[in-house]
């Protein structure tokens, strides 16, 4: 008993000082077995089906299996036996016979037995692993002391393991605690960061909304995107898919200074990073460590990043960005902030290409406005030039229509026009209306005398110095026919009627055409009959032609180159 005494204290004391839980199942399974002579021994874990931790066999090696090794695999340790154990939770031992040859070969049977040895291992009043032992030296059924000795290694061992393992446990938690308080702190970090760029690119959205112009809105985009939202460099494309062309309109030079690249066009790439950016919407392509560039010329390595800009579903190009100059590494966050940045611009390009085709098309319908109102004012002047041409001609060929053709004076159509009307103005104004009616003297005479084309002349001339005696209003001298001619003289006293008259007289015989066969006077000279009347409901014009014509005639009869007055 001493001798089992003082193993277990040496063993407490050496699995106590062992370094780590390799050590503790080295010393146990090494100091197990010297005390027992066993020539197999191991530690199996219940939890988890039943998995040996470690076992040393015969040819004492121990071997460490951490736990993940299938009690069921290993042939050597009777599965049964220790399961039973693990239910019963009561120290175990049975006897184990081998027979090396057919068993019914009873005579030549070389029959091994060995006694193997089970106890449990608790934690919390919870079988948690079997220390199993067996051994051929000793065939006897184990005495009580020798059960007693196994029960306290498995307690002492099992308290130390207990302790190591929770420790070891406890380690791994702590370990695994601080590594999610550390990803935990990063996420939040980044969480942050994110927010701050979101709050940024708000900022940044509101003053692209001012942008006046699409190319205000490229150049904005580039260096707003600088200022806020951690971009080293930037640059965006646009693309014609109809003509596959792409077009660049601002982009970043080796120094981070934004400049205008509207210069450049080219087909859309057929690389396969550009085809699968601008197939994918909302999704930002990543290419590490590769060869950034500005103009076709490398400038230095980084990250290049892509992201399409799109209407609904058609790609309307792509924004390109990299860390060239700050070479900073490109977080999840800003990929998150570069999709929302492509989307937003995207929408404002959209919004903008829209606005500037209304003010395009308001500008033209402008223009054709203004044209069409030119043309209009054109045409209406064209109009109403020829209208007043119109009525000029019309006017001329009135007055033409009214007028004599030899002699320039009204005709007699204008006059009865004008005595009907002169006649009715009288009759509502209750005035006089006066009618002066000429006959050249012996004209038949001078005629054949000075032949017609002279007598034309001559009646040209009498005509013309007659209308020097019609200048106001409604006052008329017309041809009556032939070689006679009617002055009408509306609202005149008779007074100046006979005025008139004698200065008419008076008038043809100043032309001085000379008519020397004239027995009446030596130059071409006329008679005139003259009749004044108020009209009333009860006359008519004619009354007036009448009485003028009468009055004619008593002036021819009472010698010629004369006027008569007819008396009411
Ligand atoms: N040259 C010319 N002669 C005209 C025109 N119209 C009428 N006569 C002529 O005028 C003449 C009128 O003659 P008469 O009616 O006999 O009158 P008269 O010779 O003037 O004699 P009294 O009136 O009695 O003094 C005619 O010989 C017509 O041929 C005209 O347009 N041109």
């Amino acid at each position: 008993m001493e001798e089992e005494n003082s193993f277990l204290a040496l063993l407490t004391q050496q699995v106590a000082a062992a370094g780590d839980m390799t050590d503790v199942y080295q010393q146990a399974l090494d100091e197990l077995q010297l005390y027992s002579d066993a020539s197999n021994c191991a530690i199996i874990l219940v939890h988890q089906g039943f998995q040996v931790l470690a076992k040393k066999n015969s040819r004492d090696e121990v071997v460490f299996y951490d736990g993940d090794s299938a009690l069921r695999q290993h042939s050597d340790l009777p599965e049964s036996f220790i399961k039973s154990v693990a239910y019963s939770k009561k120290f175990e031992y049975q006897i184990n016979f081998q027979a090396e040859d057919d068993i019914w070969q009873t005579q030549s049977l070389d029959i091994h037995e060995s006694v193997q040895v089970a106890a449990p291992i608790f934690h919390d009043d919870v079988v948690f692993a079997i220390l199993f032992l067996e051994t051929s030296n000793n065939v006897d059924v184990l005495d009580v002391d020798e059960q007693n000795i196994i029960k306290l290694f498995a307690q002492t061992i099992g308290a130390e393991f207990e302790k190591r393992y929770l420790s070891e446990q406890a380690q791994l938690a702590q370990a695994e605690n601080v590594t999610t308080a550390k990803a935990l702190g990063e996420k939040v970090a980044q969480s942050e960061m994110f927010l701050s760029l979101l709050t940024q690119l708000h900022r940044v959205s509101i003053e692209l909304s001012k942008s006046v112009t699409l190319n205000d809105l490229y150049y904005n985009s580039v260096r707003l995107a600088q200022q806020y939202l951690q971009i080293d460099r930037m640059a965006i494309f646009l693309i014609d898919q109809e003509s596959n062309k792409m077009f660049g309109t601002y982009g970043t030079d080796e120094n981070g200074k934004v400049v205008n690249e509207s210069y450049f066009s080219s087909s859309i790439p057929e690389h396969p990073v550009v085809q699968e950016t601008l197939r994918r919407k909302d999704y930002v392509i990543v290419i590490e460590d590769t060869a950034l560039q500005h103009n076709k010329k490398d400038v230095g390595r980084g990250w290049n990043a892509m992201v399409a800009l799109w209407d609904g579903d058609q790609a309307l190009g792509w924004i390109a960005v990299d860390n060239l100059i700050n070479h900073q590494p490109l977080e999840l966050h800003h990929k998150e902030v570069l999709k929302l940045y492509a989307a937003n611009l995207s929408q404002l390009i959209f919004r903008k290409r829209q606005d500037d085709q209304l003010l395009q098309f308001n500008k033209q319908l402008e223009q054709r406005v203004l044209e069409r109102t030119a043309e209009l004012a054109s045409a209406n002047y064209a109009l109403e030039n020829a209208n007043r041409a119109l009525e000029s001609a019309n006017i001329q060929l009135e007055r033409l229509s009214m007028m004599d053709g030899l002699t320039g004076v009204s005709n007699r159509r204008f006059f009865d026009v004008s005595l009907q009307a002169e006649w009715d103005r009288a009759l509502r104004h209750r005035s006089s209306l006066a009618l002066l009616m000429l006959d050249v003297d012996k004209f038949k005479e001078y005629n054949d005398c000075y032949g017609h084309i002279e007598g034309d002349k001559a009646l040209q001339r009498v005509a013309q110095s007659l209308l020097v005696h019609a200048r106001r209003a409604g006052e008329v001298v017309a041809r009556y026919g032939g070689e006679e001619f009617v002055i009408l003289l509306p609202n005149m006293t008779a007074s100046a009627v006979h005025v008139v008259a004698e200065n008419v007289l008076q008038g043809v015989k100043a032309l001085g055409i000379v008519h020397k066969e004239s027995d009446v006077c030596q130059v071409v000279s006329v008679s005139v009959g003259i009749a004044s009347i108020t009209p009333n409901k009860d006359l008519s014009s004619s009354e007036l032609v009448d009485k003028a014509d009468k009055a004619l005639y008593k002036a021819k009869s009472l010698g010629r180159d004369q006027y008569v007055f007819a008396t009411e």
